[in-house]
């Protein structure tokens, strides 16, 4: 097994929906720069390969108990180009919507800052899934799964060609003979798209890495191609480990036929890990963490507007097929009433129990609600000690399942330091994950070569791209999801 690729996904307020309320919690965006001081150092000192910053084009009180670390935030290219003068080895990626954002725009500012940070930074390129962006960029409705991704391969290749307008070799900066720039390494764009256009030439020098790392989120069918076409990084959502290692064939099934080495296409799955010095400690973690989200039930009027529908009783129902509707969400789990629920229910009680200790006619049974919650947060939870979390990463490595994981914090600060006190020293002392680092560029961190200029092999793009100008597409109605 080569070693796993590790990265931490940032959400400042944490990653559980209840996270910012736990003791000690970082909770308030405007404290945000310190906490992302004191992450990045715990994870440069953990040597992690990359810190990852999401993103999200609109707010609004409907997220505040789904994903509460959506409501305010500081968007991440800002976040990447503060970390770059705090930080010396990790890599950066920022998210950036390929649906909304400017090529042009994009490609400058993610230049300056793989600049800025000498070869460290990444851009994770999503379509996006919030229609409310559509009205913050002055757009009527938000596009279809196809348009948007048509729009996403000519974005990724205009990107490329921005990144590619100066030869390494272009700015002479000679002082004796007086020559800044050789005319002739400087390329015009000129990508003319049906959805992007671009003229170019970029006004930043080719950035250290040549091309930064593209990573891409995302699921449906033209997310998989897009990623196995375009991405070095995919990050996958998966359920298990059969999933993954099914998702990270198909993918590299994609790359090989699209004409790509598939090793280079490297598969990272988000995990949520729940971190104890005993199982029992974590699992208590897990627990108090279930116990501060609130359940649909919890308001006599019905819960407010943009609730989770999966947080309720109703849905808890359905689950595991019995009507529990009239007994309140603070009901004990017996053994006998759990001995009527059907199969995906006996599945959930072994779920919770396995993350929280909670077991019908233990001493300390679920009750109603501790299911509901537990069968509506996310899949890629893991409980236990740095051994058991560290045992967990090796098995799905050793499987072919993934190349590394993206770590999500439930609690910030306490549960990244966990992880990176803990848990990636455990990996280090297994030898899956280096304990120093051994480049200086985010792409050498992810063992990805640095690309040639596009202008000395344009065919790369061939079959990806229209080869010249076709119509405007105006989006149509039919396009709205
Ligand atoms: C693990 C993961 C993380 C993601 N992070 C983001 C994000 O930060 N911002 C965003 O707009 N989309 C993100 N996405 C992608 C959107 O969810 C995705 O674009 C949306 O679901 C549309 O579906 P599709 O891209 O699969 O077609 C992420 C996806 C995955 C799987």
């Amino acid at each position: 097994m080569s070693r796993l690729i590790l990265g931490a996904m940032v959400r400042a307020v944490g990653a559980y929906p209840s996270g910012w309320r736990f003791p000690g919690a970082h909770r308030h965006p405007l404290g945000d720069a310190a906490l992302l001081k004191r992450t990045a150092a715990l994870a440069e000192a953990a040597r992690l390969d990359y810190l990852f910053f999401g993103d999200w084009l609109a707010t609004g009180k409907d997220l505040e108990y789904r994903d509460p670390y959506l409501v305010a935030r500081i968007d991440p290219l800002s976040a990447i180009t503060f970390l770059a003068g705090v930080t010396e080895r990790i890599g950066l990626i920022a998210t950036a919507n390929t649906t909304y954002a400017d090529p042009y725009t994009l490609a400058r500012a993610t230049a300056s800052v793989d600049i800025l940070s000498g070869g460290r930074a990444g851009l994770n390129l999503v379509t996006g899934a919030e229609p409310r962006a559509a009205g913050n960029h002055g757009l009527d409705f938000h596009a279809a799964n196809e348009s948007r991704y048509d729009r996403a391969v000519e974005f990724e290749i205009a990107l490329r060609r921005l990144w590619d307008s100066f030869d390494d070799d272009a700015i002479v900066a000679d002082a004796e003979t007086g020559v800044f720039l050789d005319e002739a390494k400087l390329h015009t764009t000129d990508f003319h798209g049906a959805h992007v256009s671009v003229t170019g030439p970029l006004n930043v020098a080719r950035p250290p890495q040549g091309h930064l790392p593209i990573v891409h989120a995302g699921t449906s069918p033209r997310s998989r191609l897009f990623a196995a076409q375009s991405a070095d990084l995919a990050l996958v959502a998966v359920g298990g480990l059969d999933h993954a290692l099914a998702v990270r064939e198909e993918l590299r099934s994609l790359a090989f036929e699209s004409g790509r080495d598939d090793r280079e296409l490297k598969v990272i799955a988000p995990v949520l890990p729940i971190i104890g010095d005993t199982l029992a400690e974590a699992q208590g973690i897990a627990d108090r963490l279930a116990e501060l989200l609130p359940v649909a039930e919890d308001w006599a009027g019905g819960p407010p507007r943009g609730f989770p529908e999966a947080r309720s009783i109703r849905t808890l129902s359905q689950l595991v097929e019995l009507e529990l509707d009239g007994l309140g969400p603070d009901r004990e789990i017996s053994p006998r009433l759990a001995a009527d629920f059907g199969a995906a229910g006996q599945a959930l009680i072994e779920l919770v129990a396995a993350r929280t200790g909670r077991r019908p006619g233990g001493p300390n049974p679920p009750r109603i609600r501790h299911l509901v919650v537990q069968q509506a947060v996310p899949a890629s939870m893991i409980v236990g000690t740095a051994t058991d979390i560290a045992d967990e990463f090796e098995a799905w490595a050793d499987a072919g399942a993934v190349d590394g994981f993206n770590v999500l914090s439930a609690v910030q600060p306490a549960q990244f330091e966990a992880f990176a006190l803990g848990v990636v020293p455990e990996l280090q002392r297994r030898g899956v994950f280096p304990r120093a680092y051994e480049t200086d560029t985010l792409r050498g961190h992810l063992g990805l070569a640095r690309p040639a200029n596009v202008h000395a092999h344009g065919a790369a793009e061939a079959g990806r791209a229209p080869a010249s100008t076709p119509e405007p597409a105006h989006l149509s109605e039919s396009d709205v999801k």
